[in-house]
């Protein structure tokens, strides 16, 4: 479903990612792990085509169509979303007015209820929201676009421990889910504490540092290998 290949980004004027490869088949998940700044958002972003990261070499494909040249919007219709870290607030849009306008009214009251974010749907999206409910309403909105390709910016990151539970599963069963053409979906997850690998089966972990994948293997075997030696290529690898 998505195949990245050599693929080298800049921002800013300096390299962030060199010589990048990376295959998600379809219905898997993967997990991409590494220090901060290593370049894991870079990589979602350059995938979403998002500005100001600029593509200098390589090829990322998408059921075998190169979306390099893509804009945003391209990529938006054929099926690649983002759950970004830090959504903007919309004043005066309401949660199931979006929905709405998406024809996903039925995926909203089903999502809501498995996020617990149905007494949300009535509210202004964002505004006034904690940060654990804007993240959870940001998944929540990602599964109203009915994406193939799903991109997650550290989904767990400052939410409480059941909601991570939440989140997790959620993640699990919709990218186990065909979407709405019954096409298999696939996802990319950033994670920095790992707690989501408890409650999503993922099926590959990625390393990054200094802006190169130096590892990728089992998941829960990687994140147990950081946690005793860092961001580290494992011996046995
Ligand atoms: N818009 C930008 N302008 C300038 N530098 C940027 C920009 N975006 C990213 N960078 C730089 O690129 C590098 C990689 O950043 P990126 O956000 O991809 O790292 P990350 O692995 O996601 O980090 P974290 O774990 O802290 O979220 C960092 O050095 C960062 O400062």
């Amino acid at each position: 479903m998505l195949e990245i290949s050599e693929l080298c980004v800049d921002v800013a004027g300096k390299p962030v990612l060199s010589d990048i490869s990376l295959t998600l088949q379809p219905g898997e998940l993967h997990v991409l792990l590494g220090p901060n700044g290593s370049g894991k958002s870079s990589l979602l972003a350059a995938i979403m085509g998002l500005p100001p990261y600029r593509v200098t070499g390589g090829s990322i494909r998408v059921d075998g169509v190169p979306v390099n040249d893509l804009s945003l919007r391209e990529r938006a219709a054929l099926g690649i979303g983002m759950a970004f870290q830090r959504p903007p607030s919309l004043d005066g849009v309401t949660v199931s007015a979006f929905a709405g306008a998406m024809g996903a009214g039925a995926t909203l009251a089903r999502e809501a209820a498995a996020l617990d974010l149905s007494a949300f749907v009535a509210r202004d999206m964002n505004v006034g929201f904690s940060g654990g409910e804007i993240k959870r309403w940001e998944i929540l909105k990602l599964f109203l676009q009915d994406p193939r390709l799903m991109l997650f910016d550290e989904p767990e990151s400052g939410v409480d421990l059941e909601h991570v539970i939440a989140i997790g599963q959620a993640i699990g069963r919709i990218t186990r889910t065909p979407d709405g053409q019954g096409r298999p979906r696939a996802g990319l997850v950033i994670t920095h504490t790992g707690l989501i690998l408890n409650h999503v089966e993922a099926d590959r972990a990625h390393i990054l540092k200094g802006g190169r994948i130096i590892h990728s293997g089992d998941p829960r075997a990687i994140f147990a290998h950081i946690q005793t030696h860092g961001y580290t290529v494992p011996e046995t690898a």
